[in-house]
């Protein structure tokens, strides 16, 4: 059942922080503070819902809704066995992304995205200085968020560890590198690590990576944004498993 939040400054706060899945506003109820929440809701691209206030009533279970509701976006994460039990189940090896740090929700969406297309069996991302799921990234995936399994840890280097432990071979992607990506062998059970859009790959973690990849670049700029480059490795994966058939 989805959980409701009432009140314009309660809808505004969670608006800020992304969490809106569906606003719900009174009919004919579009003066003062609400106007600029449906401006917020829209530049979001958030459905809107004009209701009657019986349903606001109805939702605000005799609260002071203002004219106003949010239903609450809180997707609820796997566990990394989740992620590889789904692996196991469909009898292929495990293919897992795991993400650095990264804070954009817009790369976040895109890389969940391209995963879920791609036929991964989950994402990984730490609980702290990471973007987490939310309506923004949701909306970025193009809805794989509702598909594809992700799992939020608490120390990403300790996950490699675990996953090295379970035959898992992890490889960083790192624009320094010394081995291409498409001259790696990427068969097998693997994971991929791409790095924070500035600051790239935390230290512990590249040195708990079996091997660092890079894609090769020929122009000024020193790095691909994080979710091209994690599309273009992914995609070399798919490749390399489908000759491998
Ligand atoms: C914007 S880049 C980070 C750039 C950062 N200044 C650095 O030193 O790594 C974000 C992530 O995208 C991936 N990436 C970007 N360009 C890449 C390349 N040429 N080869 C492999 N990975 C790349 C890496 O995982 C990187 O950590």
């Amino acid at each position: 059942m989805a959980e409701y939040i009432f009140g314009r400054n309660a809808v505004l706060e969670l608006l800020n922080s992304n969490k809106v899945e569906v606003l719900y506003v009174q009919k004919g109820n579009l003066k003062g503070s609400i106007e600029k929440i449906i401006g917020k809701a829209k530049d979001d691209k958030i459905v809107i819902k004009y209701v009657d206030k019986n349903k606001l009533d109805n939702i605000s279970q005799g609260g002071t809704h203002q004219g106003v509701a949010a239903a609450v976006l809180e997707y609820k994460y796997f566990q990394v066995d989740d992620i590889l039990n789904e692996a196991y189940e469909k009898k292929e090896d495990p293919f897992i992304i795991i993400l650095d740090e990264i804070e954009d929700p817009h790369n976040l969406g895109a890389i969940i995205r391209t995963a879920e297309v791609a036929g991964a069996h989950g994402v990984i991302i730490p609980k702290r200085r990471s973007a987490t799921v939310n309506s923004v990234v949701h909306k970025a995936s193009a809805g794989a968020t509702s598909y594809l399994k992700i799992a939020k840890v608490t120390n990403i280097t300790e996950t490699i560890k675990y996953l090295k432990a379970k035959n898992i071979f992890i490889y960083g992607a790192d624009g320094e590198a010394k081995s291409f990506y498409n001259e790696t062998n990427l068969t097998g059970p693997i994971g991929i690590v791409v790095g924070n859009e500035g600051k790239g790959i935390t230290k512990l973690v590249k040195q708990n990576c079996d091997e660092l990849i890079k894609i090769p670049m020929f122009g000024n700029i020193n790095s691909l944004n994080a979710s091209n480059a994690a599309a273009i490795i992914l995609y070399e994966v798919v490749r390399q498993r489908n000759e491998e058939k």
